[in-house]
């Protein structure tokens, strides 16, 4: 069998969601849906999509892997680009407490969330965070993720930031789905700047953003621009100092307060921000002239019991919008996509046909790569996912179910749920 080299017919649907970028406002309805159709694979890049019959002939001679994809639709892969999957430890109790009415910042307050993950991040060795970065990432491939943006942050200080860090790039060789890595050193105040956050920012500019960089450790820098957390101008200051030296910008943006980080996001060129919950009129408008897509986060909203993002609101004014899961161990701790596209159409008021594309070519501009993946279109990477009904419109339908059947990364087939293949 020639690897990377696929040819998928007979599918019912083939939702190429066609774009080599964002897509912006009612644009994002526009999945570009083949009936009858056929994707075809060479050495790992989509070669061809089309719904006029094909030779099926030449491409077993050629000893191409061929799929019948009869009474299927066949999707671009999702790319989840907001994540914090490497920790160290679990939270439990705090979610509970959250179920009985105490909040996420107050939780904080008392010296609990991020830090407790930056201990038992700490306290867990390299090795054991590959272990279980390896199973997180099979359950994400369940979901028909193909490309998995991944935060540092439980460390906050120089080890074990490089430490998340290592890991995910050493994970990224071993896994079949790609791993994009992101520095997020500010992202909760440790004991020993409690009250000195600006030198913490010193600090982090100063002795762990050089070598982050000069190791190639992370795409993109991010901090947790929050009231109690990180300022306005700390942020600014930080995210300023990451862009000299080359990283591309995110900021966790107004979750819990409206502090203006969509508006920052905005000044500094942000690739995205991301939460939002509370991102004011001007903020998003702001936005939107700079071209920085709004990263929404629905299964964090409903896990902090909190109203969700006004995803409505940001299409209707010509957004690029992108949903991802932020799976991490304090806030959110769910990989689920079906959860996600639940929460999205049924509580955002978002189409499904919007929620496919902020899954996929959008959730791809998050991460700056809108032109290598994120929707099946001739050159791009072969990152396609066949699910088990024959219309897209079973995704929200098969409520909080995953309808993912098989997953091809790179022109690869690496889970077949039907043939009990794994990874
Ligand atoms: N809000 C800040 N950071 C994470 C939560 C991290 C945690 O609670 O461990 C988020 O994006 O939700
Ligand atoms: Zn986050």
């Amino acid at each position: 069998m020639k690897k990377g080299s696929v040819v998928i017919h007979n599918a019912s649907e083939v939702v190429t969601c066609s774009g080599y970028k964002g897509k912006a406002g009612a644009q994002m309805q526009d999945l570009n849906v083949l009936k009858n159709a056929s994707v075809i694979v060479e050495d790992g890049i989509i070669t061809k999509v089309t719904a006029e019959p094909i030779d099926l002939e030449y491409f077993l001679e050629k000893d191409f892997k061929v799929i019948d994809a009869k009474g299927k639709c066949v999707l671009p892969g999702f790319v989840d680009s907001h994540t914090h999957f490497i920790f160290g430890g679990y939270r439990e109790e705090e979610y509970n407490w959250r179920l009985n009415g105490i909040s996420y910042m107050d939780i904080m307050s008392r010296g609990g969330g991020i830090i407790n993950s930056v201990k038992g991040t700490m306290a867990t060795s390299k090795e054991d965070l590959i272990q279980v970065g390896i199973k997180r990432l099979n359950s994400m491939t369940s979901f028909g993720v193909t490309t998995v943006e991944g935060k540092s942050g439980y460390g906050l200080d120089l080890d074990t930031e490089i430490k998340q860090l290592e890991v995910m790039k050493e994970l990224n060789k071993l896994h079949s789905l790609d791993i994009i890595t992101t520095f997020l050193g500010p992202h909760a105040r440790p004991a020993a700047y409690k009250q000195d956050p600006e030198a913490f920012i010193d600090f982090m500019i100063e002795e762990v953003l050089p070598v982050v960089d000069q190791r190639g450790l992370a795409e993109f820098s991010d901090i947790f621009c929050e009231e109690n957390v990180f300022s306005i101008e700390q942020s600014r200051r930080f995210l300023n100092a990451a862009k000299k030296l080359g990283f591309k910008i995110k900021i966790h943006a107004d979750e819990i307060v409206a502090l203006g980080g969509a508006e920052l996001s905005a000044e500094l060129g942000a690739i995205s921000a991301d939460h939002l919950l509370q991102a004011s009129d001007l903020g998003i408008e702001a936005m939107k002239n700079a071209g920085v897509v709004a990263t929404l986060l629905p299964c964090t909203a409903f896990s902090l019991k909190e109203h969700y993002a006004r995803a409505r609101y940001m299409i209707d004014q010509g957004l690029i919008v992108a949903l991802a899961t932020d799976f991490n161990p304090g806030s959110c701790f769910t990989e689920s996509i079906a959860l996600l596209i639940a929460l999205a159409t049924n509580q955002m008021g978002m189409t499904i046909e919007e929620t496919i594309t902020a899954l996929t070519i959008n959730g791809a501009a998050a991460l700056d790569r809108a032109d290598q993946i994120g929707s099946i279109d001739i050159g791009k990477k072969a990152d396609l996912v066949v699910h088990e009904f024959p219309s897209y419109k079973f995704l929200p339908y098969h409520i909080g179910v995953s309808t993912v059947e098989k997953v091809i990364k790179n022109g690869v087939l690496i889970l077949d749920k039907e043939n009990n293949q794994p990874y």
